[in-house]
């Protein structure tokens, strides 16, 4: 018999119950854990979000110039840790969500992509061999619908996540088998028609920042 391994986040009924709400759960893999969820953010909390770094990624622009990568061809913003009060609530929604204390989590980032623009598959964790306070665990929050494309992919699982706004795909990868973490690579799809909006959550094993 093989035993399932601990995840972090405990499901036990179709939703997940959050301080400030129930969150339903639309589809689910168990090992590793990932989970389809629904209304993490509303519509009016999706549009304030992209607004937000609308003006940030407006202002890095002027800046220093970004990186380019093959990698990545989207274009983001982090926001500021504790960046205002409704900012502050989500976050606090998340860490409930994701079952981590919100100190652990990194600011919130968005990303924006046009068609043509992906991220290839990845893992969000980082694979040195000796990294202090590493990820364990990721949200990523749509913040529009897609026209077209976009999908977040899982190619390891050939599995896809078809962005909706204001739902959200919950992975982790804290597992003490290396090839599970290992399932967790993913990226997001071209972007075939329209635009793709989102937000990332990302948990770290400890404390990242001070509140
Ligand atoms: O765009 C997506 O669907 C995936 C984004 C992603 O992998 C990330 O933000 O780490
Ligand atoms: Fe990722």
């Amino acid at each position: 018999m093989t035993v399932r391994e601990q995840s972090i986040v405990q499901v036990t009924g179709n939703t997940l119950r959050t301080a400030d709400r129930a969150i339903p759960i639309l589809g689910k893999i168990n090992e590793p854990l990932i989970l389809i969820l629904e209304h993490v953010l509303s519509h009016a909390e999706c549009d304030a979000l992209i607004g937000l770094a609308r003006e940030r990624m407006r202002r890095a622009r002027t800046g220093r110039s970004r990186a380019l990568s093959d990698v990545r061809t989207g274009s983001g913003a982090f926001l500021e840790e504790n960046e205002n009060e409704w900012v502050r609530a989500i976050e606090l929604r998340l860490a409930g969500l994701m079952g981590v204390p919100a100190a652990h989590a990194e600011p919130l980032q968005i990303l924006h992509y046009r068609p043509g623009e992906e991220y290839r598959p990845h893992l969000d964790y980082f694979t040195a061999e000796q990294v202090a306070n590493n990820r364990i665990s990721t949200l990523v929050m749509y913040l529009n619908d897609v026209e077209e494309g976009g999908e977040t992919v899982f190619p390891a699982l050939r599995f896809a996540v078809t962005p909706k706004k204001g739902n959200a795909v919950y992975f982790e990868y804290f597992y003490s088998d290396p090839r599970l973490n290992e399932l967790t690579l993913h990226g997001g799809s071209p972007v075939a028609a329209g635009e793709k909006w989102i937000a990332t959550q990302w948990m770290r094993r400890q404390r990242y920042r001070e509140l």
